[in-house]
């Protein structure tokens, strides 16, 4: 048998693969393989029908656009087709060397002769768009299509803030700018959490986005504009398309710039070099700064920049002859989830951790990846032994973003169950961990206890608004940490000179500054105490309620749930984390070492929960300064003896408690009638004597 029935076959099997992959990326804008993956068939594809030109036909991807207009679109016909961009096949410097030498053939150069300029700049990874404006004026706007018919896209477009609706300084009939529409990853970041927590909280119909080009594409093609508006795009300009009366300058980089002084966004990171050493400095210089751009490019583009030599060398099926695409190693990429491990956060998240084969993606190995909480791992159905997609760009953290089904093996693991594999507890502290309804995460409930959330738990304690222990910041946490001399907050209270003397960096006058400032912090506020200890949902103003409430801290750490709902403001979820808190024994053994290391607070007297409240019920209103009370702490008194203070005088005042200077307010109360008060009064009143 010859080899060309078999490779036929290969062919059309490639093809059918390229249909199916490129009508998932560009109509359905949901990709189930890397590009890395499609542009390997897609090479070989292409080196198949260079050996046998025999077997190219006109509908082989390599000769033709693929896209289609979606439903509901209006398509759009280009005058001038959209086309693709030859992608140089060899990624190393090798890559620019190949373009400029076939650069020089075709435009049968001597050798002799001088270098050609190029215009280089950046391959944003996003879509492509057409940008219709007639006499300076944004008419429509289109996608790419299948190269020949758009999409009109024009309504979400201009929610694209840096698309201008009129071109300065230009009245041409016709301009067409052409461009790419991508979204900035910080933009990418923050979409894919909103989205995340909307599934946590319930939201059906909700999807996390594969990339940002994935996510820019979805909200260009999206029909609603205000979801389009939801997801903030950006858009750089790289070309033309069909312009009337309008003088086009001679070279792109001269066309570029004269685009940005109509207002046009263009990137800056472009240069005119000349020749194959100019393309391979710019290569190099692209690919150190890559990580750190704001937005995901998969390569870089050179242009011969005169638009005459360009004309001369004119288009081959898809692509124009003077350009080509030289990529870097691709951000996304296929491998064998080996396990899923569970770390614990410095806050007591839980977070699933993918365990990889390693694999080289976005320029360095990578072998462990996020799959960032427990229906995130689920929706994608992650599973051990799938080959799944890795995507890492930027310096952000690799994560899995999703799974190959072609490739499941029949032997594949269960569904993701983070409680079942953890046994509910902390991998770290063996506490009970919980997952409260809306929320993304499972956490451990270890709090202070728990190694993992050691670090965070100091600095929390140690903050100004709670023991406010000064000078004992971050990098002083880690040094106490990391050398095992503070395991505990108790451990705080048994730093002395010796111990502190064995850190670097730690001079005798730090040192003795910090032992001032935690024996200053040993006298506190009830409040203040509450608040440092991380007890989940007790912020600053919840702890000074129950401080207040409770006046007493056994009293608190033994009151029944129905007890503290009785607190200002305390619902069921916040009494049941401090029920919750207090049951767990080691978490009083703590509160214990760190009262008989000698942490002590007033306990504050006459309190909703065993004195009598003489003021319930009753509304009284503060004004001018009082002989020895400041304004706060008569609240505080009031309020402790069961009455509210308002801010302003009405009917429903019971009192006004006027001091010196007062204004407006004790007029007003004379006014309706209501009795006025001075602060021997007020104290009279919080004796019960009213
Ligand atoms: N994962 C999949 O299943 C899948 C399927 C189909 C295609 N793809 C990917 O799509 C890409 C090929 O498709 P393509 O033809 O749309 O794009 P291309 O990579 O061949 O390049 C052409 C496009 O590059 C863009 N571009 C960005 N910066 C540019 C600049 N400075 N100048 C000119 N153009 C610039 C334009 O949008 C233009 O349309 C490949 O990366 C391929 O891997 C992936
Ligand atoms: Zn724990």
């Amino acid at each position: 048998m010859s080899e060309t029935p078999l490779l036929k076959e290969r062919v059309a099997a490639i093809r059918a693969q390229l249909h199916h992959h490129a009508q998932q990326y560009y109509v359905l804008d949901a990709p189930q393989i890397p590009d890395a993956e499609y542009d390997k068939l897609y090479q070989e594809l292409e080196a198949i029908e260079a050996a046998h030109p025999e077997l190219v036909t006109a509908d082989s991807p390599t000769q033709r656009v693929i896209g289609a207009v979606l439903d509901g679109f209006t398509p759009v016909r280009h005058v001038v087709p959209m086309l693709s961009i030859r992608t140089e096949t060899d990624t190393t410097a090798q890559g620019a060397v190949e373009f400029d030498t076939r650069v020089r053939r075709e435009l049968k150069l001597a050798e002799d002769a001088p270098q050609v300029d190029y215009a280089a700049e950046l391959k944003f990874d996003g879509l492509a768009i057409n940008l219709r404006y007639e006499h300076g004026e944004l008419v429509q706007a289109a996608t790419r299509g299948d190269g020949e018919t758009g999409e009109d896209v024009l309504q979400n477009i201009r929610t694209i803030k840096q698309v201008p609706r009129k071109l300065r300084g230009c009245s041409a009939a016709v301009l067409e700018v052409r461009g790419e529409v991508y979204m900035r990853r910080d933009e990418f970041d923050a979409l894919n959490e909103r989205q995340r927590e909307l599934i946590a909280a319930g939201a059906k119909n909700e999807k996390t986005f594969v990339n940002p080009r994935n996510a820019a594409a979805g909200a260009v093609r999206q029909l609603d504009p205000a979801m389009a508006k939801k997801r903030p795009l950006s858009f750089f300009a790289y070309g033309l398309g069909e312009v009337q009366g309008w003088e086009v300058p001679e070279t792109h980089s001269g066309m570029l710039d004269a685009l940005a002084k109509m207002g046009v966004p263009v990137n800056e990171d472009r240069a005119v070099v000349q020749g194959a050493d100019g393309l391979v400095a710019f290569h190099e210089r692209i690919r150190e700064l890559r990580d750190s751009l704001p937005f995901d490019i998969d390569g870089v583009v050179y242009k011969v920049n005169s638009r005459a030599l360009q004309q001369q060398m004119g288009f081959v099926s898809r692509e124009p002859r003077w350009a080509v695409a030289h990529k870097y190693p691709a951000q996304e990429q296929m491998t064998r989830l080996l396990g899923i491990d569970i770390q614990v956060g410095r806050t007591g998240k839980l977070t699933p951790v993918a365990k990889l084969e390693p694999v080289f993606v976005g320029g360095t190995t990578v072998s462990n990846a996020t799959l960032h909480n427990e229906d995130e791992t689920r929706r994608k159905d992650v599973r051990i032994g799938d080959t799944v997609i890795v995507r890492r760009a930027g310096d952000v953290i690799p994560e899995v973003v999703g799974v190959v089904m072609d490739r499941r093996p029949e032997d594949v693991g269960e569904p993701f169950d983070l409680y079942k594999r953890l046994d509910g507890k902390c991998p770290v502290c063996s506490s009970p961990i919980e997952r409260e309804e809306g929320e993304a995460d499972w956490r451990c409930t270890g709090g202070i206890t728990c190694p993992a959330q050691r670090k965070q738990a100091l600095l929390h304690f140690a903050s100004r608004r709670m023991m406010d222990i000064e000078g004992l910041g971050d990098k002083l946490v880690d040094q106490l940490v990391d050398a095992g001399i503070v395991r505990s907050l108790p451990d705080l209270y048994k730093l002395g000179f010796a111990n502190l003397a064995t850190l670097e960096r730690m001079g005798d006058k730090s040192a003795q500054n910090l032992l001032d400032g935690i024996e200053k912090s040993k006298s506190t506020t009830l409040g203040r105490f509450l608040y440092s200890l991380g007890i989940r949902h007790v912020g600053e103003t919840t702890a000074k309620d129950l401080a207040k409430h409770f006046g007493n801290l056994d009293r608190l750490m033994d009151a029944r749930l129905e007890e503290l709902l009785e607190v200002n403001d305390v619902g069921p979820i916040v009494a049941e984390s401090v029920r919750h808190f207090f049951d767990q024994p080691q978490h009083r053994e703590v509160v214990e070492q760190l009262r008989a290391a000698g942490v002590h607070w007033p306990d504050i007297e006459g309190t909703a929960s065993d004195a009598p409240r003489p003021l319930l019920g009753k509304t009284l209103v503060l004004t001018g300064s009082l002989p020895t009370l400041s304004r706060d702490e008569a609240k505080d008194l009031i309020e402790a003896a069961g009455g509210k203070v308002s801010g302003s005088v009405s009917k429903k005042t019971t009192y006004v408690v006027a001091g010196e200077e007062a204004g407006s307010k004790l007029d007003k109360a004379r006014e309706l009638g209501i009795a006025v008060l001075d602060e021997a009064g007020l104290q009279a009143l919080l004796r019960g004597e009213g």
